[in-house]
């Protein structure tokens, strides 16, 4: 089976500046990726041209080993993609933000459905009746995960997913991200969160001012080393 992700030799240009530079990475089926940088360093750019709403200046983007230029509805669809901040209806319930957002991409669920993804992210009950306009941040982001959960694909792009969870939601977030890709679903997270991406991820890349200058895998059953990682972080920043 072809690779769910793929970038080869990436480099893409954002109004005149290189924003990324020969940048090569894959994520197989069922692993955790984490590209971890700095602020600005191509992160979100980067999962932005898997769903092409960014082309390629040069090199490739592939999904399932498909050019997503040449294909992007069938890249968007193989792929559930959370935003930094989560793009839902304050005016809505987090049930008809579910139900709307749902329809939108063509799937159809129940309210056991809801309420099961909902549960799944720690939601409370009492808030689902509420508009999002109540909802603290790590509420909404929470409805957004749910609704990620519910579009049952086989990829996720996460874009830093646990900004706004306070620590017991994050680790619940973690334990969940575990769950789904031991499931078979593979997952690429983008984080500034040196902790958080070694917690998670069975591999963490290291991207800096656009280009990719490091690699950590989990082995033998173990995590990835956070101080290792954190040491590389900083020395590269600093460098
Ligand atoms: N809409 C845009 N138009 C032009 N350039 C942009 C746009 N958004 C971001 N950039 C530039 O692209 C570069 C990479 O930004 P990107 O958002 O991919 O970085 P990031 O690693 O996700 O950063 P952060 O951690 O701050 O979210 C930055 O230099 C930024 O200024």
């Amino acid at each position: 089976m072809s690779i769910p992700l793929e970038v080869r030799s990436l480099s893409l240009v954002r109004e005149g500046n290189a924003v990324l530079d020969g940048v090569s990475f894959t994520v197989a089926q069922g692993e955790i990726f984490a590209l971890l940088g700095g602020n600005g360093a191509g992160k979100s750019s980067t999962l932005l041209t898997f769903l092409g709403f960014l082309a390629p200046s040069d090199g490739e983007v592939l999904v399932y080993g498909q050019s997503v230029g040449s294909d992007v509805a069938s890249a968007r669809s193989a792929i559930a993609y959370l935003p930094e901040a989560a793009s839902l209806y304050g005016h809505m319930t987090a049930y008809e933000n579910l139900d709307y957002f749902l329809d939108l991409a063509g799937k159809s669920a129940n309210q056991a459905d809801y309420d099961q993804a909902l549960d799944r992210v720690a939601l409370p009950d009492e808030a689902r009746s509420r508009r999002l306009q109540s909802y603290s941040k790590g509420m909404r982001q929470k409805t957004a995960i749910a609704l990620a959960l519910l579009r049952e694909t086989p990829i996720l792009l996460l874009d830093e997913p646990t900004s706004g969870l306070d620590p017991v939601a994050i680790d619940e977030f973690h334990d969940l991200v575990k769950d789904l890709a031991s499931a078979g679903q593979t997952i690429l997270m983008v984080t500034h969160d040196v902790y958080g991406a070694c917690q998670v991820a069975d591999r963490v890349g290291l991207l800096r001012r656009g280009q990719l200058v490091g690699s950590f895998s989990a082995e033998n059953g173990k995590r990835i080393d956070t101080e290792t990682v954190h040491a590389a972080f900083a020395e590269r920043e600093a460098a």
